[in-house]
C-alpha cells in the first residue's frame, strides 16, 4: 500500500483518482466530458456491464403529478441524485419540489444555499421553477405533540380519575398519545415528516407542482417508515376505540349528574394522523404516481444493503424500476495502480449486481465518480445530464 501512495506522490497529482479526468462544471461540452459520459466502462479481462440509460423521457412524460423517492445506504449520493433529478425535471418544464426528510439534511449543502426552515424555499440560480423543502422529523414530532397538548390530551385521564372511572383511565394511560410520542414506534418520526410533506403538496397552493422528488433518510429509516403505517393503524385504531368508550361514559355521567364535562378531545388529531398515515402508505404503493429509485455505489457492502432494501420494498409492493450505481470510476487510458485495483473491484461489484436475484432485474444506471464534490446548481446540472438521460 505504501508503495502505491509513493507512486501517487511521484505523479505530481494531488489526488490519485484525478489520473485522467478534468471536469469543468461551467463548460459542460468539453470533449473529455463527452468522451467519458458516453464510453462504456471496461476493464481488461473483466466482464463489462452494459450501460443503460435512465429513461428520463419516460420519467418526464405527462403532466400528472409524480413522486420520485431516492433512497439507499448513507453517503452513497442520494441527495446529489435527488437534487440533480429535481433540477432536470424543472429544466424540462416541470414545476418541481425537492424534499428532504432525512434528519441529517444535506439539500442545503448540495445546492450550496440555505434551504432550511421547514417551508418551501425557491432554489436560486435556476431558470425554471424549482423549490426545496427540508422537513425536520424532530420538529414535525414536536409540532404534533404541541397540538395534542393544546387540545388537552392528558386531561381526559384526570377527569376520568375524578369521576371514579379509574379502570378506564388506566386503560387510557396505557394508550396515551403522549407516551406514544415519548417512546415512538420506530419510523414514527419519518412518517410524521412524510405526512407533513403531504400536507404541503396536497394544498391547492402547490397544485401546479407536477414532480415531487424525495431525498429520503438512509435505508434503516426507510424500512421502518414502510412498516410503520400498519402498526400505527393498529395503535391509533385502539386509541380511537377507547376515546369513543370515554365519550359515551362521559355523556352517561353528564346525564346522571346533569353537569357539563369539559371536552378534552384528541380524536381529531388522531383521526388526521391516521388519515395521513393511510395517504403516506398509498403514496408509497401506487405505481401510477410513485417510483422508488435505489441509489448505491459499486462496493460489496453497499450492494448487499441495496439488495436487502429492494427485498423489503418488493415485499411491501413499493414500485421500484431503477438502480443507480453512483461513483463508478470513469474509463481511463492511463490507470495508476490504485485506480486499476479499484476499477477491478468495482467491476466485480457491478457483476455482483447483475447476478443478484433482487437487483439483477432492475434498470441499472451508472453514474461516474467525478473528481470534484457535487455542490451547487452548475455541478448538479452537470451530474443530472450524465445520470438522467
Ligand atoms: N458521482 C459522484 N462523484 C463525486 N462526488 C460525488 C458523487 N456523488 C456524490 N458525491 C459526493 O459524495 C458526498 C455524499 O453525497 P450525498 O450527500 O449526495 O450522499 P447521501 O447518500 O445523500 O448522504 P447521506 O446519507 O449522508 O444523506 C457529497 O460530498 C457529494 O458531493
Amino acid at each position: 500500500m505504501a508503495a502505491v501512495f509513493r507512486r501517487f506522490s511521484n505523479t505530481n497529482q494531488k489526488y490519485p483518482l484525478l489520473c485522467t479526468l478534468t471536469t469543468n462544471f461551467t463548460s459542460l461540452s468539453t470533449p473529455i466530458n463527452r468522451k467519458y459520459i458516453k464510453a462504456p466502462f471496461q476493464v481488461r479481462g473483466e466482464t463489462t456491464t452494459p450501460e443503460v440509460v435512465a429513461g428520463f423521457d419516460e420519467m418526464a412524460a405527462g403532466n400528472k403529478r409524480k413522486y420520485y423517492m431516492l433512497g439507499g445506504k448513507g453517503g452513497v449520493g442520494k441527495t446529489s441524485c435527488a437534487a440533480s433529478l429535481a433540477l432536470k425535471f424543472a429544466n424540462n418544464g416541470h414545476p418541481t419540489i425537492v424534499v428532504s426528510t432525512d434528519p441529517a439534511h444535506s439539500l442545503s449543502d448540495s445546492f450550496a444555499q440555505d434551504l432550511s426552515g421547514g417551508r418551501l424555499v425557491p432554489v436560486e440560480g435556476v431558470e425554471s421553477p424549482l423549490f426545496a423543502l427540508e422537513i425536520n422529523p424532530d420538529k414535525a414530532k414536536e409540532d404534533f405533540r404541541n397540538r395534542i397538548q393544546k387540545r388537552g390530551g392528558s386531561g381526559v385521564k384526570d377527569i376520568m380519575d375524578g369521576m371514579g372511572l379509574g379502570m378506564l383511565a388506566g386503560q387510557l394511560e396505557q394508550l396515551k398519545l403522549e407516551e406514544l410520542l415519548d417512546t415512538p414506534p420506530p419510523g414514527l418520526d419519518e412518517a410524521l415528516a412524510v405526512s407533513k410533506v403531504m400536507q404541503f403538496v396536497d394544498s391547492q397552493e402547490y397544485s401546479k407542482f407536477s414532480r415531487i422528488v424525495l431525498d429520503t433518510a438512509p435505508t434503516g429509516h426507510t424500512l421502518r417508515l414502510l412498516s410503520l403505517p400498519d402498526f400505527l393503524d393498529g395503535s391509533i385504531g385502539k386509541m380511537m376505540k377507547l376515546k369513543k368508550k370515554l365519550a359515551s361514559a362521559t355523556s352517561a355521567i353528564k346525564s346522571v349528574f346533569g353537569k357539563e364535562v369539559p371536552q378534552q378531545d384528541t380524536s381529531t388529531e388522531l383521526e388526521q394522523l391516521k388519515e395521513r398515515m393511510a395517504k403516506v402508505r398509498d403514496l408509497f404503493h401506487n405505481p401510477d404516481t410513485t417510483e422508488f429509485v435505489v441509489v448505491t455505489i459499486p462496493t460489496v457492502m453497499a450492494i448487499s444493503e441495496s439488495s436487502r432494501l429492494h427485498a423489503s420494498l418488493r415485499k411491501e409492493s413499493v414500485p421500484v424500476q431503477r438502480l443507480i450505481v453512483n461513483q463508478v470510476l470513469p474509463p481511463s487510458g492511463s490507470d495508476c495502480k490504485f485506480c486499476a485495483v479499484r476499477r477491478k473491484d468495482q467491476m466485480r461489484a457491478l457483476n455482483m449486481i447483475r447476478n443478484d436475484p433482487e437487483l439483477g432485474g432492475l434498470k441499472l444506471i451508472q453514474s461516474p465518480l467525478i473528481e470534484m464534490e457535487i455542490r451547487g446548481v452548475p455541478a448538479l446540472k452537470f451530474m443530472g445530464d450524465m445520470v438522467w438521460r
